[in-house]
């Protein structure tokens, strides 16, 4: 099951031994993360990525390693921007020329860059962006310019107090008229004392929800007062201008400038399944370990795992888990597949990829902040408590439902493409991809239900054909509500809460389809298909309340336990004192509560200042 989860031996391979080397690592402990001041938390932060910084280079590490490394280290940091958007956006948008002098630079970490989009008055509407970028032909620069409050920019990771550069989107000005946003790349702080550059004010935006997760990163703020760049500074592959000041576009589609955030809304849907993993284990783990009532005259109390309302609150996460995995491995496929032909100039498959990119990214993260909040209840109080590990990650992960896009806002992107299909199909052309089944609009909008008997709900092709009548229906109605308005876009405005509803289905439909997919694969490990199968059911019927499901949580609790056990995590990555592999949750609970500061001293802070003259006072006029 481990290699079903990881994807290869090799996989497997990797993973242990990077987990194993950060767990192994004292200068990687969490466990008194949550301890921490927010100075102490982000300056433990840049202690960590230089010390994994130091063990990538003595131990040559491969990139997969590195990357691995720095998921295990677990503690969002400037490091997460530099790899994860600042490299792409300057691999995606800039020419090869400003490639080789970037990343040169970026690859050997002698500059910390961000990705400073969003600001203090604009983040989901990229277009309404204030910042400006006005090409001076006189001295051959930009000068880059905050020139309203909002303009500021607001929440780049890393900007606050670390990274020395930034690829800064902003209006691009030249001869008097804006041409729309593009990328820049600027040097923020001195590579000699860090200090901020002439016009550059900038720092940390503040405290973040949890007390360890997004407080370990400074997310930071910046105003830029008519600061100067040389015009080779303007990420150039998709537009440029001239020495004389002229705007050029290229052959590509402007939309390529959102290139970089299609790239990590892939990746985010991987780090939901992983993420949605970890919850799923501690909760399962806890749950077999955590025994309430039913013992018959002083035998054993009952393992709450065993209650069939925390087994329908818990299975269709380990489900989703899985099967968030699996969509996750093709998206990988698909964005890898894209990317390959925009190398040949062949952009047919792009807007596929932005609304599967968009949906997936928006359905696998909600569900997982969701489901993180459950597991939390799932564990009863301990699941409240930071050393269960589950508030940090909750805390971590739920801000995935906002950046790199809000999921309302990237399902209504979903819908917009969902609804050209719909009017492609009504004019006769056949669409492909994950809108093939749009095709077979005659069978789809007829078609009684497919499934009469129980069995028939475990059967692979009537599930898919469910989800596709499903999926088919709620466009086609939003299409005809929409056909029906003053205008599409009045229409489409009016119908936005049942057109998110609609690119959800299909989302799921996707979700469904790829994890019946993955069971047609060969898949090692003995009983390993059957249980992925049940799972599968488990995911499909979940979403469409199936009576089915009770049968089903009876035959996957006899190997929750492994089903969780196969993602191989170590107890330092779990950071869990109720998901310990070893099942010692009381003890580790005892002893996890003694670490924490409050402890330090028998009698509290505070006592001779606030309790002491209370408690006498109040005894005094007890004997009035
Ligand atoms: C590691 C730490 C531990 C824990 C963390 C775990 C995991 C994290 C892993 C990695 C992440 C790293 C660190 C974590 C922290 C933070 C990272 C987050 C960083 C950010 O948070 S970074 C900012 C993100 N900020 C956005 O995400 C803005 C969203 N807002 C937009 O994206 C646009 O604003 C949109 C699309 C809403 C409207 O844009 P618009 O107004 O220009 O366009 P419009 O809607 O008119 O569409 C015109 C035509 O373009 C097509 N089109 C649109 N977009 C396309 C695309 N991307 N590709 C291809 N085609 C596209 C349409 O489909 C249409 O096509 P058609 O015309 O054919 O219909
Ligand atoms: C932890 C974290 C890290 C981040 N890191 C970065 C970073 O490194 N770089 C960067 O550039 N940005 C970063 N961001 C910013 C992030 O990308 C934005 O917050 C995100 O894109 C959402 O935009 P917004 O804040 O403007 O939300 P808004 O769009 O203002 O959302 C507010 C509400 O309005 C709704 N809404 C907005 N438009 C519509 C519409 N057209 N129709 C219906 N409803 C709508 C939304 O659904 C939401 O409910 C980060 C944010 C967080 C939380």
């Amino acid at each position: 099951m481990k290699v079903a989860w990881a994807g290869s031996r090799h996989a497997v391979e990797v993973a242990d031994r990077m987990a194993c080397l950060v767990a192994s690592d004292p200068v990687f402990r969490k466990d008194t993360r949550t301890m921490l001041s927010r100075k102490e938390l982000f300056k433990d932060t840049l202690k960590k990525a230089a010390h994994a910084w130091k063990r990538t280079v003595e131990l040559h590490l491969t990139e997969e390693e590195a990357n691995l490394l720095r998921l295990y280290i677990d503690q969002p940091g400037y490091v997460d921007l530099h790899w994860v958007m600042f490299v792409p956006a300057i691999k995606g948008q800039g020419t090869e020329e400003q490639q080789k002098k970037w990343l040169t630079m970026a690859y050997k970490f002698q500059i910390i860059g961000t990705y400073a989009q969003t600001e203090l008055g604009h983040g989901s509407n990229v277009q309404g962006l204030e910042t400006t970028a006005t090409f001076d032909p006189s001295t051959d620069e930009f000068i880059m310019h905050s020139p309203t409050l909002t303009s500021s920019k607001w929440w780049p990771g890393g900007l606050g107090k670390t990274s020395t550069h930034a690829v800064v989107y902003a209006r691009l000005i030249t001869e008097g008229k804006d041409y729309g946003i593009h990328g820049f790349i600027m040097q923020l702080r001195s590579l000699d004392d860090h200090s901020p550059l002439p016009g550059i004010t900038i720092g940390d935006i503040g405290g973040k929800f949890g007390s360890g997760a997004y407080n370990s990163m400074d997310n930071g703020v910046m105003r830029l007062d008519h600061v100067r760049i040389p015009r080779d500074q303007m990420l150039m592959r998709l537009a440029q201008v001239t020495r004389e000041g002229k705007y050029v576009h290229s052959d590509v589609p402007k939309q390529l400038l959102y290139g970089t955030m299609v790239y990590v809304r892939q990746t985010i849907v991987a780090d939901a399944s992983r993420a949605l993993s970890r919850a799923v284990c501690i909760a399962v783990r806890y749950g077999a370990i955590r025994k309430q009532f039913g013992s018959k005259a002083g035998g054993p109390e009952t393992q709450v795992l065993n209650y069939k309302t925390q087994q329908s609150r818990l299975f269709p996460f380990l489900a989703s888990a899985y099967a968030f995995r699996f969509v996750g491995q093709w998206l990988k496929w698909l964005y890898t597949d894209v990317t390959q032909k925009l190398e040949s100039k062949d952009f047919s498959t792009l807007p596929e990829a932005h609304a599967c990119t968009a949906g997936l990214k928006s359905v696998t993260t909600s569900a997982t902040a969701d489901a993180i909040e459950e597991c939390q209840k799932l564990c009863g109080g301990h699941g409240y408590l930071n050393s269960s590990g589950l508030p940090e990650l909750f805390a971590v992960n739920l801000p995935a439902c906002t950046y790199e896009g809000d999921n309302v806002v990237l399902l209504l992107q979903v819908a917009r493409f969902l609804m050209k299909t719909v009017s492609q199909v009504a004019s006769g052309k056949q669409p492909v991809g994950t809108t093939a089944y749009m095709g077979n609009i005659q069978h789809l909008m007829q078609c009684k239900s497919v499934v009469n008997t129980v069995e028939d709900w475990l059967n692979p092709a009537a599930i898919k054909e469910v989800f596709e009548a499903r999926a088919l229906r709620m466009a086609v109605n939003c299409a005809q509500n929409i056909s029906k308005a003053p205008s599409q876009e009045e229409g489409f405005s009016e119908l936005s809460p049942d057109l998110v509803e609609a690119a959800v289905a299909h989302v799921q439909l996707i979700i469904v389809t790829k994890f019946i997919e993955k069971l047609q694969e060969d898949i090692l490990g003995h009983g390993v298909k059957e249980q992925l199968q049940k799972l599968c059911g488990i995911y499909a019927l979940h979403l469409i309340h199936n009576e089915r499901l009770g049968k089903l949580y009876a035959q996957v609790r006899p190997n929750a336990v492994a089903l969780v056990d196969a993602f191989d995590y170590t107890d330092h990555y779990l950071g869990s004192a109720l998901g310990r592999y070893d099942g010692d949750v009381y003890s580790a609970l005892y002893k996890e509560a003694w670490k924490d500061p409050l402890n330090e001293t028998v009698v509290p802070d505070g006592y001779q200042e606030h309790l002491r003259p209370l408690l006498k006072q109040q005894l005094k006029l007890s004997r009035l």
